[in-house]
């Protein structure tokens, strides 16, 4: 796994929307061959969205052969509501860019039956080959996409209940009132984002330093379900400096080093702009593209 550290937000969006257009763009992506892309909602991924946004209209970057997948929806809120994860995706992401909307998979909150929505939901990730990169974000208790406390890590997507402490955090969407939140969740489970080629995470602020903590420095642990992410073969978490407070000071030297280290070896004319990533050749095989602190 690794952690790249950045200032604040700014550069942290910066650095992974940089880092989803390269992946898209080696990828190559086709009609037949699309990059399947697993996306948040919440307050962290906005700035890499506004980013992404900037790199469509700047023709860096396009959306039509990419498939997207987003983690969770609420139950019983209508599709309409502007805090429903559809109308933030299509505010946030989808309606400045040229993504086909039949492209974009949704969980349906107010399906019929919600055991089939889910089931269906899983079946359409299989049928276009699984998810390439699942970007993801986490609550202040290490929860990752509404996989609560306690959800098994090997969970898939199914009904939610959410845990007070999600809905407190959530009641500053819904006019600070808790009653307004949704007490249910469709989510990914644990296992459907696990399953994903690459998993990326954003993780910053104060209220999220705990979390980065219990997730990097202790052991994979189903009260912090984010840290299943140690077990993936190929895992990122970008943070900002203020979530490192919990870190251990020789922690965060580690990472720092094993970037700057990296930086040394390859050069600065291999890395775009703050940190993006383009495909590297390894010094010793040839054999295959490497990116850096894999
Ligand atoms: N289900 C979402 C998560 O996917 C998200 O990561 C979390 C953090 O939200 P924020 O990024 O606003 O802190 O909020 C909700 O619980």
């Amino acid at each position: 796994m690794r952690l790249i550290i950045r200032e604040d937000y700014e550069e942290v969006a910066h650095y992974i929307a940089n880092y989803i257009k390269e992946r898209i763009n080696q990828f190559q992506p086709s009609s037949e061959r699309p990059f399947v892309l697993g996306l948040p909602t919440g307050s962290s991924p906005i700035g890499v969205y506004k980013k992404l946004v900037e790199l469509y209209k700047s023709g860096e970057l396009s959306f039509q052969n990419v498939v997207t997948f987003n983690m969770d929806e609420y139950v019983g809120l209508p599709r309409d509501h502007p805090e429903s994860y559809h109308s933030f995706m299509w505010k946030s992401l989808f309606m400045h860019v040229d993504i086909v909307p039949e492209n974009v998979h949704i969980l349906d909150g107010n399906a019929p039956d919600l055991d089939e929505e889910c089931k269906k939901f899983e079946a359409d990730i299989a049928r276009v080959g699984g998810i390439e990169l699942f970007l993801g974000g986490i609550g202040p208790d290490g929860h990752i996409a509404f996989n609560e406390p306690g959800s098994s890590l090997t969970s898939r997507t199914r009904v939610k209940t959410l845990a007070y402490e999600t809905i407190i955090a959530n009641a500053r969407f819904f006019d600070g009132d808790i009653s307004k939140v949704p007490k249910l969740a469709l989510t990914v489970g644990v296992a459907t984002v696990m399953d994903a080629r690459e998993v990326v995470v954003i993780i910053t602020g104060a209220h999220k330093a705990i979390a980065l903590a219990k997730c990097i420095e202790d052991g994979v642990n189903h009260m912090w379900t984010v840290s299943a992410i140690q077990m993936h073969p190929k895992g990122l978490i970008v943070c900002d400096e203020d979530a490192t407070l919990e870190l251990h000071v020789k922690t965060v030297k580690y990472f720092k080093s094993i970037e700057h280290v990296h930086h040394s070896l390859i050069g600065a004319e291999n890395l775009s702009l703050q940190g993006g990533v383009k495909q590297l050749r390894s010094p010793v095989s040839n054999d295959r593209p490497q990116t850096p602190f894999e």
